[in-house]
């Protein structure tokens, strides 16, 4: 832990920052709330809207809450740590390592929206088409990786925030999710969009000052080539292991790879089984669900991308600095994996200034993710719990009120294993790497749960568990075979993490489709379809063969505004009226699987393109960066810093212009009434 004497900023900084921003969202939260519900037609009063955001959504929404969703604190920090450790190969297999979940996850967007469309989280799809046994083995995977996420967030924010300001670290634990409780309290689903989209905002703006200053102002770097010059004397001083040549500026890193192949392991887990993004799928317009994802996913690489080759290269470069916190020493490995590079570096670049943005950002990135997984698991103990197998006759205000209580007992629980994590001197590198192979074995199984109508229940369940028991054995054994113990240190080091995550995915793989074709299911779709849904005697469900539409927009709202065949209109007595789901739940099929199309060959030639043909040829070929070289790579990371503000920052507000409009119209109507 840093030394609390020499922090840059007073204690007093770090209070004001995670109570007081905290609370200011609460408060901006309140008034939105306010505004929402007396002027639109959504109300956060009813169940629906507080956890599906009535699944009206807009794409560059959704995309903001995909990226805010999708930074944690580690994608700043671990980010860092990996830009210091491996150089350029780090930022580059930390971004591209991770974008491809969520580019993956269209697909599954997608799919829920046409083999789900009304459920509230996947795990009733799993309960639905697998029983009750299969449930609650998913809803152990689902639970833990919304916990390890959780606490890693408090892990990695707290001991950034306690290096910072010297707040104590357990204080800073507890006290970050109180802010973001109420905020979701108060706002629910639609809430935490809002809240994503202004952290967002911030989170960008924050990130290229930092690329600014770094790469254009200051007098300790000030441009690219400086950089590059920096960072061959630093891979002369202090080569890296693995790289070419022990260069600072080469994707020829095999240490960056097997970090690239964790992350990519891990991250499916992290991405596929956290209810968070389901929920976006869920809450998105079903006709911009696929949209949404790819362009949250491209959006999301800049950071992580943009900021570690910011900050985790500057903390290389400038080691040697007689600024630089721990000049003369060079940091322990232990500060870098507890990922306070980043820290060091803006504390170099810029002194107090440096350190208050580098606070702000982190706390952005914390409390949204934070508030997107602190929902996302209320929605679980809520439905998937509570109304599954408490109370099924449940009613819109025993929702809501459980849905309150759960965000409440979600945030003390990520606190609890946060401080558990700490005391076991477990850091947040640690927990980074040894996530995936806790959950990967179920990645496999709950992809193939909505888009494989052949995937049987024992092959689901088989897979799950062999994939958690083959994770664990193969990272405990290859700590032993390596290292010859079995400690915090040597589970966390490389091979163990890369052995037990490939297996924990790959077993689950294997297993659930080896299992499957002894005995395939034949699973007819109209059984999820009906997840929610309320027939009404004497309706026809929508014609699913029909309506030829060529943009999957705005016309298919008004198709289905217009069905004459409506699914639903009176509600059953179990179900409440505003939890029945309304025609515009519904979209035309064809332009649905028009979607998935479009998801399938993005997802995949993104994918080939982001982790194969742009990285592997520069790897096996152990090109080392040249001056221009390097330069270009760096300009690359502010075009997409650009674009990615574009897609996270503009978009939304572009598509919602005609609602401010409206909004602002009804304000000042009333206003005017009022005087
Ligand atoms: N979300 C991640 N993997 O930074």
């Amino acid at each position: 832990m840093a030394d609390t004497t020499k922090t840059p900023l007073p204690v007093g900084a770090g209070y004001g920052v995670v109570i007081g921003v905290g609370f200011f969202f609460a408060f901006l939260m309140m008034f939105i709330s306010y505004l929402q519900n007396r002027y639109t037609q959504y109300s956060t009063h009813q169940s629906e809207e507080f956890n599906t955001a009535s699944r009206s959504v807009k794409p560059g929404l959704i995309a903001s809450g995909i990226v805010s969703a999708w930074t944690w604190a580690a994608t700043l920090l671990q980010s860092s740590t990996v830009a210091y450790q491996y150089g350029v190969a780090g930022p580059f297999w930390y971004a591209a390592g991770a974008t491809v979940q969520i580019l993956m996850f269209s697909i599954l967007a997608c799919k829920v929206k046409q083999n789900a469309p009304r459920c509230h989280t996947y795990l009733e799809i799993i309960k639905a088409r697998y029983g009750t046994l299969a449930h609650l083995v998913f809803m152990l995977f689902a639970f833990v990786t919304n916990i390890l996420v959780g606490s890693q967030l408090l892990l990695g924010g707290s001991a950034v925030v306690t290096s910072l300001t010297g707040m104590p670290v357990y204080a800073a634990i507890f006290l970050i999710p109180v802010g973001v409780c109420a905020y979701v309290i108060l706002g629910g689903l639609r809430a935490t969009f809002l809240c994503d989209y202004s952290h967002t905002l911030i989170l960008m703006i924050i990130i290229l000052y930092f690329m600014f200053n770094a790469y254009a102002v200051s007098p300790l770097i000030g441009s690219p080539n400086e950089m590059y010059n920096l960072l061959q004397k630093a891979g002369t001083q202090r080569p890296i292991a693995g790289n070419k040549d022990g260069s600072y500026v080469t994707l020829k890193s095999n240490f960056g790879l097997i970090f690239g192949v964790i992350q990519l392991c891990s991250g499916s887990g992290t991405v596929f089984l956290d209810q968070a993004y389901w929920q976006r799928a869920i809450a998105s317009k079903p006709s911009t669900a696929v949209r949404a994802y790819l362009l949250g996913g491209l959006a999301w690489f800049a950071i992580p991308f943009g900021f570690s080759t910011t900050l985790g290269l500057a903390a290389a470069a400038l080691t040697d600095n007689p600024r630089f916190p721990t000049y003369p020493e060079v940091p322990t490995s232990g500060q870098i994996s507890s990922g306070l590079a980043a820290a060091f570096a803006a504390e170099t670049l810029m002194g107090q200034g440096g350190a208050v943005a580098l606070l702000i950002v982190l706390f952005m990135a914390v409390t949204s993710c934070a508030s997107a997984e602190l929902i996302a698991v209320s929605s679980l103990l809520t439905f998937d719990v509570y109304k599954a197998y408490i109370q099924p006759k449940a009613t819109p205000k025993q929702l809501i009120f459980v849905s309150h209580i759960m965000i409440c007992v979600f945030g003390l629980t990520m606190s609890v294993f946060a401080c558990i994590w700490n005391a076991a001197s477990i850091d947040l590198g640690w927990l980074f790497l040894v996530m995936g192979l806790l959950v990967g074995g179920a990645v496999f199984p709950t992809a193939f749960a909505i888009t494989w109508r052949k995937q049987s229940k024992a092959g689901a369940i088989a897979g799950c568990l062999s994939g958690l028991a083959a994770g664990i054995t193969a990272w405990l054994t290859t700590a032993k075979h390596y290292y010859g113990e079995i400690t915090v240190e040597t589970t966390g080091l490389s091979y163990p993490t890369l052995a037990g995550n490939l297996a924990s995915i790959m077993t689950g793989l294997v297993v659930t489709t080896t299992i499957t074709f002894i005995r395939p299911d034949n699973f007819d779709w109209e059984v999820t379809r009906a997840i929610n849904a309320v027939a009404t005697e004497g309706t026809t469900p929508i014609d699913t063969s029909t309506s030829e539409l060529s943009d999957a927009g705005e016309k298919n709202e008004i198709t289905a505004i217009s069905a004459p065949t409506v699914a639903v209109s009176t509600p059953q007595t179990d179900l409440p009226a505003h939890l029945a789901p309304t025609t515009q739940e519904e979209d035309d099929p064809n332009t649905l699987r028009r979607a998935f199309k479009l998801a399938c060959i993005s997802a995949f030639v993104l994918t080939f393109i982001l982790d194969f043909l742009l990285p592997m040829p520069m790897f096996f070929s152990g090109y080392i960066f040249s001056k221009g070289f390097f330069t270009g790579w760096v300009v690359v990371s502010f075009i997409w810093v650009f674009a990615s503000s574009a897609i996270s920052c503009l978009l939304p507000v572009w598509e919602t212009r005609g609602g401010l409009v409206r909004l602002f119209k009804k304000m000042t109507k009333d206003l005017g009434r009022k005087k």
